[in-house]
C-alpha cells in the first residue's frame, strides 16, 4: 500500500510529466504560429499578384471574382488557424502554473478498470497517447466531481446517463508547478480545501471559483433546460460567482455558435462591473458584454431630459428629503397596476388621442401636429401602431422633400448660397464631375450651378429635421406621458396621493427632468409607441441583483432581447430601493411568459465568518433559512460612542488595528454619500484613506469610505458600518443588512446616538458590546 507521501510525490510526477508535455505542445504551436505569420505576410503581399484580373467578358470578369475569393478564403482560412493556436499558447501557459485542481477515479458499469479523471480551467489531450491528460472542468463527466460523494454516481454524457461507481475524488491546490496542498475527500466538495480558499484576503478583483463549486451551485451553472433561471439566495451565497461560471460554461457547451457578444450581464454599476471583470478572462474565456440598466436609459434619453440616476434617488431618499408622495410614486410607478395602465393606454391611444408636435423648421410651422394626427388615424387601425408611425414618418418626409424642394427658390437659400465655404464649393464640382452628370463646362453654365448649389444648400438645412423625423420626435412623448398624470385620470385609488404624484411628475416634465422612477416607464412607453430596438443576436441575458429592477426593467429586457434566455439572480432580503416589492421573483413568469422557468435557492453563505453570518441573519425577520459555512472568526463588535469626537476615534484605531493584522481591503460603509464625504473629510489627516463616491472608480486596495448603495456586491475584509443609529425606520432593515453582509473576517458597527432596532432585536449573545 502506498503512503500518502508516496501518493503525494507519484502526483507530483505526473504534474512534473503534464507540464513538460505542455511545454512542448507551447513550443510546437509557437513553431507553428511562426510559419503561420510569415504564410498570412505572404500571402497578403502577393494577393493581388496570385488572382488573375481579367474583365474583358462576362466568363473572365466572373473567373476573376472566383480567384479573389478563393485567395480571401485562404488568408481567413490562416487567420483563424493563427488566432486559435495563440488562444491554445495561452492556455497552455495557465496550465503550466497549475495543470488542474482535482482528480476523480470513476470506474463505469461494465468496465474492468477505472479511469483516472484530472479537473483544470481547460482540457489538455496529448496525441502521442490518444487520451485526456487535463479535462476542462466543463466536460460532462467532470460533473461527477461537483455532484457526487464517493460510492455510486452518474453524469449525463451527450449519449445518455453514464453510471458507474466513484472510487476517489482528490483536491490539489498546485502553484508554480507543485503541489501546495492535497486532500481526499468523501464529500460532494470537500470543506477543507473551501477553508484554504475563504479564509484568504478579500480581492479587489472577483476570483473564479471553478476548483470548490458546491453542488448546489453547480446546478446553477449547468442548467440547460429553462429559458427564465431565478436564482434567489442569501447575502455571500456565489450567486455572481455561480453566473459567471455559467457564462464560462455556456461559452464551453455552445462553443459552435455562441460567442461571448452572444450574452449580456446586467450589473448595479460600472465599479462592480470591473470588480468582476477578471474572472472569465482567468478561465480562459472572452468576457461578456457588461452594462448597466442606467447606461441603456441615458444612451435614449440624456440628450431630451437631465436624467436621475438610481443612486440621486438613494441619496435623496437617505437624506431624507423625499416626502411619502415621493416614495409611494417610485412604489407606483414600478408596480403592475401602472404597467397594465400603459398598456390600456396604448390601446386607447390605437383609436384616438395620440399627441404629435408641429414639424417647424426656421420658427415656421411646415406641418402642423393636426395633419400628423389625421395622417396618423387615416392608417389602417388593424395595423400596429410602431407600424403606423413609419409609415406616418415615411408620409412626412415625402412632404418635406416636396417643400425643401419649393424652399430652394427662397432667399435665405440664396443667402446661404453666398456664405459657402470654397472648400465646399469644390468638393460639389468635383463630385458631379466624377458622376459625370454634367460635361466639363456645365458647372460653369450660371443656371445650373445655382440649381446645384440651391438643391445642396436646401438639402443640407433640411437634413436635421428629417434625422430628426426618423426618431419619431414628431411624436410628443411628454404630452403623452403627462397625459397619464391627469389628476381626474385617477389610476390609483388614495386621491390625496395621486394628485401628489401628478404635480410632482407634471412639474418635473415641465422643467425637461425625469425622475429616476419615471425614466423606464416613459421609455417604455415611447417604445411601445415607436417600436422596440430589438437585438435577436443575443442568447443569454444575466440580470444580477435583480432585486433592485422593477417590473417596468425586466418587461423592456425581455422586450429588447426577444431571444434570450434569461438568468436573474437575486436576494429580496437586499432590496434597497423604495420600489422594491416581494413579489418582484414570483411575477416574473407570468409577465415574461417564459414556457421553462425554474427557480434555485441558495442557503448557504460563503463569504462572511460564521460570526457574521450568524449576526447578520439574525437583522431579517426570517433569516433562520439562511445556513453559514462552517469558517470561524470573531464575533462582530457593537461600539457605543459618546461624542463626535470618539466616534471618529474609534473609527480610526478599529482601521489601524486592522491594517496591523494584514488586512488589505477596508471599508467604513456610511448610509450615503453626504455621510461618506464627512467622514472622509474628518479621518483623511489621521489615516490614509480614500473617498468612494464615484461608480466609475476602480475598486482598489487600502481604507475606502463608501456609501451603502455601492459597497452592494462586493466584500471586504473588514467593514466598519459607521453608524448602525442612522437606520431606524423598518424600510432600512434590508439597508441595514446589506451593508453589514459586506465583510467576511471582521464587522464592527459603531452607534453613536438612539440604538439601531435591528441590533435590539438580534440576540446578545451574536455579538460583543464595547
Ligand atoms: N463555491 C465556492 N467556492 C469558493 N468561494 C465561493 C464559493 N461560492 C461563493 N464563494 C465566495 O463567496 C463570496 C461571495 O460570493 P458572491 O459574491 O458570488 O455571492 P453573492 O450571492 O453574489 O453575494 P451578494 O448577494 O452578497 O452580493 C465570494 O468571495 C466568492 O468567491
Amino acid at each position: 500500500m502506498t503512503t500518502w507521501s508516496q501518493e503525494q510525490q507519484n502526483e507530483q510526477e505526473r504534474i512534473d510529466q503534464v507540464i513538460d508535455k505542455l511545454s512542448e505542445a507551447t513550443a510546437k504551436l509557437q513553431d507553428h504560429l511562426g510559419g503561420k505569420l510569415a504564410d498570412v505576410v505572404q500571402v497578403r503581399k502577393n494577393f493581388w499578384s496570385d488572382v488573375t484580373v481579367n474583365l474583358d467578358n462576362v466568363d473572365d470578369a466572373i473567373e476573376t471574382a472566383a480567384s479573389i475569393k478563393q485567395q480571401s478564403e485562404l488568408l481567413s482560412e490562416i487567420e483563424r488557424s493563427h488566432t486559435s493556436a495563440e488562444t491554445r499558447i495561452k492556455t497552455y501557459e495557465k496550465l503550466k502554473g497549475s495543470p488542474y485542481f482535482g482528480r476523480i477515479d470513476f470506474k463505469e458499469e461494465g468496465e474492468d478498470e477505472s479511469e483516472k479523471v484530472y479537473l483544470g480551467i481547460a482540457s489538455y489531450y496529448d496525441d502521442a497517447t490518444s487520451r485526456f491528460l487535463v479535462h476542462d472542468w466543463r466536460a460532462p463527466i467532470s460533473s461527477l466531481y461537483y455532484d457526487h460523494s464517493l460510492g455510486s454516481a452518474n453524469f449525463r454524457a451527450p449519449s445518455g446517463t453514464v453510471k458507474g461507481d466513484l472510487e476517489l475524488k482528490r483536491q490539489f491546490i498546485i502553484k508554480n508547478g507543485q503541489i501546495q496542498g492535497m486532500f481526499d475527500t468523501g464529500e460532494a466538495i470537500g470543506d477543507e480545501l473551501l477553508q484554504q480558499v475563504l479564509g484568504k484576503h478579500a480581492n479587489t478583483q472577483m476570483k473564479s471559483i471553478v476548483a470548490t463549486i458546491q453542488k448546489e451551485q453547480n446546478a446553477i451553472i449547468r442548467n440547460t433546460s429553462s429559458d427564465l433561471l431565478v436564482v434567489q439566495g442569501a447575502a455571500g451565497c456565489g450567486k455572481t460567482s455561480a453566473a459567471l461560471q455559467r457564462v464560462a460554461y455556456l461559452l464551453y457547451r455552445d462553443r459552435e455558435t455562441l460567442q461571448s457578444h452572444h450574452i449580456v450581464l446586467f450589473s448595479p454599476n460600472n465599479m462592480f462591473n470591473s470588480y468582476v471583470a477578471n474572472v472569465l478572462p482567468e478561465l480562459g474565456e472572452e468576457n461578456m458584454e457588461q452594462t448597466t440598466f442606467q447606461a441603456y436609459i441615458d444612451h435614449h434619453l440624456v440628450r431630451d431630459f437631465s436624467v436621475e440616476t438610481p443612486f440621486e434617488q438613494m441619496e435623496e431618499l437617505l437624506s431624507g428629503s423625499g416626502d411619502s408622495h415621493r416614495i409611494e410614486g417610485i412604489k407606483f410607478k414600478a408596480s403592475v397596476p401602472f404597467l397594465e395602465a400603459i398598456h390600456r393606454y396604448v390601446e386607447k391611444l390605437s383609436e384616438s388621442g395620440m399627441q404629435f408636435s408641429d414639424i417647424k423648421f426656421r420658427d415656421k410651422v411646415l406641418i402642423r401636429s393636426k395633419q400628423i394626427s389625421e395622417h396618423f388615424y387615416s392608417l389602417d387601425k388593424r395595423e400596429t401602431i410602431p407600424y403606423r408611425m413609419k409609415k406616418t414618418s415615411a408620409w412626412i418626409l415625402e412632404e418635406l422633400k416636396k417643400i425643401e424642394r419649393r424652399e430652394r427658390k427662397k432667399p435665405w437659400v440664396e443667402k446661404e448660397i453666398q456664405l459657402l465655404d470654397k472648400n465646399v464649393y469644390t468638393k460639389l464640382y468635383h463630385k458631379l464631375q466624377e458622376r459625370n452628370k454634367y460635361g466639363e463646362n456645365s458647372f460653369n453654365d450660371l443656371a445650373s450651378e445655382q440649381k446645384v448649389l440651391s438643391a445642396y444648400v436646401a438639402r443640407l438645412a433640411f437634413k436635421p429635421l428629417r434625422n430628426r423625423i426618423e426618431k419619431f420626435v414628431f411624436v410628443d412623448m411628454k404630452s403623452l406621458y403627462a397625459k397619464l398624470f391627469q389628476k381626474n385620470n385617477k389610476l390609483i385609488e388614495d386621491l390625496s396621493l395621486w394628485s401628489g404624484i401628478c404635480n410632482e411628475t407634471l412639474f418635473n416634465l415641465k422643467q425637461n427632468h425625469l425622475s429616476n422612477e419615471d425614466a423606464t416607464p416613459f421609455l417604455y412607453l415611447k417604445e411601445l409607441l415607436i417600436g422596440f430596438q430589438t437585438n435577436a443576436a443575443v442568447r443569454h441575458v444575466f440580470i444580477d441583483e435583480a432585486q433592485d429592477f422593477s417590473l417596468f426593467q425586466f418587461a423592456f429586457i425581455q422586450r429588447i432581447f426577444p431571444r434570450a434566455n434569461l438568468t436573474v439572480l437575486g436576494d429580496l432580503n437586499q432590496s434597497i430601493y423604495a420600489h422594491a416589492s416581494d413579489e418582484a421573483f414570483s411575477r416574473l413568469r407570468n409577465l415574461l411568459g417564459k414556457k421553462n422557468p425554474e427557480t434555485i435557492t441558495l442557503t448557504r453563505s460563503y463569504r462572511s465568518t460564521k460570526e457574521i453570518v450568524e449576526f447578520t441573519r439574525s437583522l431579517l425577520q426570517d433569516g433562520n433559512t439562511i445556513v453559514p459555512f462552517n469558517r470561524s472568526g470573531e464575533k462582530p463588535s457593537v461600539v457605543r460612542v459618546k461624542d463626535a469626537e470618539e466616534h471618529i476615534d474609534q473609527t480610526e484605531k478599529q482601521l489601524n488595528g486592522w491594517i496591523k493584522e494584514g488586512h488589505e481591503t477596508v471599508a467604513v460603509i456610511c448610509r450615503s454619500a453626504k455621510e461618506s464625504k464627512k467622514v472622509y473629510e474628518k479621518l483623511k489627516s489621521k489615516i490614509d484613506v480614500r473617498l468612494m463616491i464615484n461608480e466609475d472608480a476602480a475598486f482598489q486596495k487600502g481604507i475606502i469610505v463608501i456609501p451603502s448603495y455601492l459597497a452592494k456586491g462586493i466584500e471586504f475584509d473588514a467593514v466598519v458600518i459607521y453608524d448602525a443609529s442612522g437606520y431606524q425606520q423598518e424600510s432600512e432593515r434590508k439597508l441595514f443588512y446589506t451593508v453589514c453582509t459586506r465583510a467576511m473576517h471582521e464587522l464592527t458597527v459603531l452607534e453613536s446616538g438612539k440604538p439601531c432596532p435591528f441590533i435590539k432585536e438580534a440576540s446578545e449573545h451574536l455579538y460583543e458590546t464595547v
